[in-house]
């Protein structure tokens, strides 16, 4: 395999990786044509258009669904209409959408339905790249292509948030015709849980590191991943050092995504899967026992036909009646087609497990 540059920061010798990830997600209106579908973009145009973001694929899973790609800085899904980036390091996601919105075009998707760009605050936000340099820049970049676009902090602005904006269907039409009327209008459940994870437990974070194991699949097992969510097919990746990628895939479609900077000074663990559940409590509470963080974010997505759209709410009493964690913020907002949880919570158990 080639080896590939990591967007490390350095200064002076200090190692550093902004392990947080920029998440984008993009759903295009569904055409008259069936066989429209954003799988058809060939391996070289993905290739290019992961040149604009500053990384590259390290291995790729498919099934008849979902084609997934494990990136040198994270993953990329790709569905017959809905496309979804997330890379973390210094990367410059939104300078590839002008590439992929014309690519989607070419393939007949002239309409975007919904986008979604979040992404946790930086610990580094002086090490960025523009349009990443801070959210204002990013927002005025999405600004200049989607004019109807809005954004949002959700957290505390001085301490810890989470950034996001998002753009609804209007009338945007993005090149000639080929779409179809409001009559058509997509309505797939969708959802979208993500937990954000810091100051995690240095034991379970030891795993990822090519000192203590051998390969990717072995971590993957001790650690219990595997576990979280067995139907999941899984493609893992272990960097050397240190550090962990892996896609899951399942026969309905889903996706699940996991990586790991296990650095102690700045260690970060990112959970996601649009797997649909009426609750999301055990999950969470699997997860956070496999990586122990000191600290984490939730953020739950559901639209109107999610099985999750009503019952999300939960989390407001689930872990604030747990000893050892502390909800430190919690904001739900409704949007016109999803409702959308935010909550943020820190350890404060009295021993020392973090
Ligand atoms: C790409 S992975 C996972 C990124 C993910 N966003 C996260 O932090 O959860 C990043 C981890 O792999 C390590 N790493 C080692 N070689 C790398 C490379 N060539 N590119 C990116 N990261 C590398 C980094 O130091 C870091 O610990």
């Amino acid at each position: 395999m080639r080896t590939f540059i990591p967007t490390y920061t350095m200064s002076g010798n200090e190692h550093f990786f902004e392990g947080a990830e920029k998440l984008l997600e993009i759903w295009f209106e569904e055409t008259s044509d069936n066989r429209n579908d954003l799988r058809n973009i060939a391996r070289c145009d993905w290739e290019n258009v992961l040149s604009h973001v500053n990384c590259e694929i390290i291995s790729f899973s498919k099934n008849d669904l979902i084609d997934a790609f494990v990136l040198s800085e994270s993953s990329m899904f790709v569905s017959k209409r809905r496309w979804i980036l997330k890379t973390c390091g210094t990367t410059t996601p939104l300078k590839c959408l002008s590439e992929l919105i014309r690519l989607a075009s070419l393939n007949g998707y002239n309409i975007i339905t919904d986008l979604f760009y979040s992404r946790k605050n930086f610990i580094r936000p002086e090490a960025q790249v523009a349009p990443h340099k801070g959210f204002t820049e990013e927002v005025s970049y999405l600004d200049t292509l989607f004019p109807n676009g809005r954004s949002y902090c959700l957290g505390s602005m001085n301490l810890e948030c989470w950034y996001l904006y998002t753009f609804s269907r209007s009338d945007m039409k993005l090149t000639g015709p080929g779409h179809i009327t409001d009559e058509f209008l997509d309505a797939d459940p969708d959802q979208t849980i993500e937990i954000l994870m810091q100051n995690l437990d240095v034991n379970a974070m030891s795993v990822f590191n090519k000192k203590n194991t051998t390969s990717a699949s072995e971590a993957t097992s001790i650690s219990g991943i595997d576990k979280i969510l067995p139907s999941m097919h899984i493609d893992d990746f272990l960097f050397d050092p240190c550090g962990y990628s892996m896609n899951g895939i399942n026969e309905k479609g889903e996706y699940m995504t996991i990586h790991i900077t296990p650095e102690n000074l700045f260690s970060y663990v990112s959970f996601e899967t649009n797997v649909a559940m009426t609750n999301y409590r055990n999950l969470i509470n699997q997860v956070i026992n496999t990586f122990k963080p000191g600290k984490f974010i939730v953020t739950i997505f559901a639209n109107k036909c999610s099985l999750a759209y009503e019952t999300m709410k939960e989390l407001e009493v689930e872990y604030s009646k747990e000893s050892h964690w502390k909800r430190t913020d919690m904001q739900c907002c409704n949007f016109p087609s999803y409702n959308l949880l935010f909550a943020q919570y820190s350890y404060n158990g009295k021993n020392n497990c973090k």
